[in-house]
């Protein structure tokens, strides 16, 4: 469950989201639309505690983001939400399965054990990268590693998906196979989906359309769609 309540936030006067109320039951899968510069990153970035409101309240479950300190979010966020962005954030040094494994590791609410390698390759292997969870992510295509980055999303278990147009930089064939593995995920563990897209092709897919439009008070609206 997601629950935002009397949200504000600006970067500068240019810039404002005002949102009263918004509430998305678990399970729900939201689209969030809106022209180029409403405020969809800004939208994602706040529910995954990377940004802070100026002021109102942001749940998930019984987490209210504004009463935790940075690095407390910090940790219990990976457990909440898994973050799936356009630039993948993989690290090249690091093979594909310490990539996925790398919250476990660096996350002291998470356990990292010896069952968390046999979950990671799990999780390759449902994405159809269970051979290669030796190589280095610089030796994978655009949406292998997108693919990647989606188990490394995916390896706490979160009950939230924060996705930033997580297919934005890949071909139709695999734009297609990255929103079938989030959308069985999301329908497997009853997980709350977040999706911020702009290809409408894709949106009878959700349950929900949210137009960040209609939040955006700011003086000078900008529309370049
Ligand atoms: N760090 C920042 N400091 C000041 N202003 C910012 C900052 N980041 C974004 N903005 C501004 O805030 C507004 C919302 O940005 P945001 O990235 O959330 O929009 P968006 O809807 O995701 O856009 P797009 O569809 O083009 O990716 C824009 O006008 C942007 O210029």
């Amino acid at each position: 469950m997601i629950r935002l309540e009397k949200l504000r936030f600006s970067y500068a006067a240019d810039f404002t989201l005002e949102i009263e109320r918004l509430e998305l039951e678990q399970g729900t899968k939201a689209a969030i639309t809106g022209s180029s510069g409403c405020g969809k990153t800004t939208f994602i970035k706040l529910l995954a505690g990377i940004l802070k409101p100026d002021s109102g309240k942001i749940f998930l479950d019984d987490l209210e983001l504004t009463t935790y300190s940075e690095s407390e979010l910090q940790d219990l966020r990976i457990v909440k939400a898994g973050l799936v962005f356009q630039e993948f954030e993989l690290l090249d040094y690091l093979t594909v399965l310490d990539n996925v494994t790398l919250p476990l590791r660096i996350n002291p609410v998470l356990k990292y054990r010896k069952e968390s390698q046999h979950r990671a390759k799990e999780l390759l292997n449902s994405v159809g990268l269970g051979e290669k969870y030796r190589r280095y992510p610089n030796k994978l295509s655009q949406g292998e590693r997108q693919r990647v980055a989606i188990c490394r999303a995916l390896i706490a278990t979160p009950g939230i998906l924060l996705c930033d147009e997580p297919t934005a930089n890949l071909d139709a064939r695999n734009r297609d196979i990255i929103l079938q593995i989030i959308f069985d995920y999301c329908e497997a563990e009853n997980a709350t989906l977040v999706m911020v897209t702009h290809d409408r092709e894709i949106l009878n897919s959700f349950d929900r359309e949210i137009d960040l439009q209609q939040f955006n008070s700011s003086q000078t609206k900008t529309s370049y769609e």
